[in-house]
């Protein structure tokens, strides 16, 4: 059975810059993980380094008792970690149902098997009304619906969504926030939730890692982060004393 996937003491360096400094962060399976923090605070890069497309100056990343160091990203997905990208990354000439079969036959399915499943993902997430449209001129909301369909074909163990919430409206993140707490507890996928909508993912994480110039400056269940005064600090700079509600983060 596959565990948990977890990040110990990752340290990245691009040439002078330190963009991550010992970060430990676990993502456990059917649960939900959230990864905040301000810009630049290095939260892409951790997804990178977790997915395979980044190699840590320091550090492990693994898999239950598998180590996933050295292993490419083609390799980390195959082995039930995908993920999202702040671009969609859809074949833009392709249609939505092609879109996702693509993903399965590169993971090894057959094209009939992938098939299958790509239709029955997209009636799953509600959107099989989409299977014919060409990817290229779906709306953008529509685009990281089917993003997020492609990374759950082949029934990956976890999930790492980057910032899905981006450009949305209040009702289509609400939707959103609907659709991540079905892939924790329907599909028992582990979820690690990249936001800026810092409301979005106190109110859907399990577990919440905030980092701050490359470290982690908090850790915790939501009403912990949102009491935090560190976290405040790291959002608000200097203004951190005035009475301002996380909500107002968002
Ligand atoms: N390939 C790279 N080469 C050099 N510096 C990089 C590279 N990738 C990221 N950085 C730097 O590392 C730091 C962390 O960047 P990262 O994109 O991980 O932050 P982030 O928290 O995801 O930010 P945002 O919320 O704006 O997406 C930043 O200072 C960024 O400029």
């Amino acid at each position: 059975m596959v565990g948990h996937l977890r990040a110990e003491n990752i340290s990245v360096a691009f040439a002078g810059l330190k963009a991550l400094s010992s970060v430990n962060l676990t993502v456990d399976k059917g649960k939900i993980a959230g990864l905040i923090g301000p810009n630049g605070a290095g939260k892409t890069t951790l997804v990178n380094v977790l997915t395979g497309f980044q190699a840590p100056t320091e550090g492990k990343v693994s898999l239950g008792e598998i180590s996933l160091m050295g292993f490419k990203p083609h390799e980390v997905r195959r082995r039930g970690v995908a993920r999202t990208f702040q671009s969609g990354r859809l074949f833009r000439d392709l249609a939505v149902l092609d879109n996702l079969e693509v993903t399965g036959v590169g993971l090894g399915q057959t094209r009939r098997h992938a098939i299958a499943e790509a239709e029955a993902m997209l009636d799953w997430m509600g959107i099989g009304d989409l299977a014919g449209r060409i990817a290229g001129t779906l709306p953008y909301i529509d685009e990281r619906r089917v993003a997020i369909g492609r990374a759950l074909m082949g029934r990956p163990n976890h999930v790492l969504l980057d910032e899905p919430a981006a450009g949305m409206s209040a009702q289509e993140a609400s939707d959103l926030a609907a659709l991540i707490r079905r892939i924790a507890n329907e599909l028992g996928c582990g979820v690690l939730l990249i936001e800026h909508n810092v409301g979005l993912v106190l109110g859907l994480s399990d577990h919440i890692v905030v980092l701050d110039s490359g470290a982690v400056i908090e850790e915790g269940p939501p009403a912990a982060i949102r009491a935090s005064e560190k976290v405040r600090h790291a959002y608000m700079g200097t203004a951190a004393d005035a009475p301002v509600p996380m909500e107002a983060l968002v």
